[in-house]
């Protein structure tokens, strides 16, 4: 059984053309970054992982995650986690309460309160549960969105531009952080950009998808 997400003959197309095609095993802790120009295909490969491909493409090959085949799962069922570079918290939540939308239901209410504590420390924001998300930086709303992400124990992190909407020096604090919790986490993570930099400090393999009858990857 292969460990991490593993794309197998993953080819999607919209009407007769055939945008992409992939086929690659990302190992726990390894990174995968897909580079291209806009309009390729890379969202649309993402929204392939996560079960939420419009139904103007067309697809075959199957998504693996840790040895199941979970390409017709519901999207809520994948525990394939995924960053947007707009992943706003909402505005008239608590900090804390913003974390506690990605907990799994149940549990005592001390348990989920801990464990929210818990990986605001692991963020280095202890105390900050309470505090109101406008009274955060912008690194701050970064690393609560993330942790908000991993509270839900994906198997699989996808991050679609995570940090083109922040500022040279916060984008290097931000990114290093999200990499080393997936590889303390042994997640595989496959990221999308156009970020020369973020591709590089990702440190894995990058794979450049074409415009034309089909990048292979
Ligand atoms: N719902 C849809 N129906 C049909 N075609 C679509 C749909 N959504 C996107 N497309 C087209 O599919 C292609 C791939 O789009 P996609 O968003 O995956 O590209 P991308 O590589 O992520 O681009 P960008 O880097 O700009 O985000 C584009 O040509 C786009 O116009």
């Amino acid at each position: 059984m292969d460990k991490g997400l593993d794309l197998r003959n993953v080819v999607i197309s919209n009407g007769d053309h055939r945008l992409l095609s992939v086929n690659h095993l990302i190992a726990p802790g390894d990174v995968l970054t897909i580079m291209g120009p806009s309009g390729v295909g890379k969202s649309t490969l993402l929204a392939f992982i996560t079960g939420t491909l419009s139904s103007d493409f067309s697809a075959s090959g199957s998504v693996w995650l840790n040895g199941q085949d979970i390409t017709a799962a519901p999207p809520h069922r994948r525990r394939v986690g995924i960053l947007f570079q707009d992943d706003l918290l909402f505005p008239h939540l608590s900090v804390g309460a913003n974390l506690a939308f990605g907990l799994r239901p149940g549990g005592a209410a001390t348990e989920r309160r801990a464990r929210i504590d818990a990986v605001l420390e692991e963020v280095g924001m202890a105390g900050f549960a309470d505090r109101d998300p406008a009274t955060l930086s912008g690194g701050q709303k970064a690393r609560v969105a993330l942790m908000r992400m991993l509270l839900s124990e994906p198997c699989a992190l996808l991050l679609d531009e995570p940090f083109s909407r922040l500022d040279a020096t916060l984008r290097a604090q931000v990114r290093e952080m999200v990499f080393d919790r997936a590889r303390l986490r042994a997640l595989p993570v496959l990221m999308v950009t156009h970020d020369a930099d973020d591709a590089r400090a990702a440190g894995g393999e990058i794979v450049t998808l074409e415009h034309g009858p089909g990048g292979v990857a």
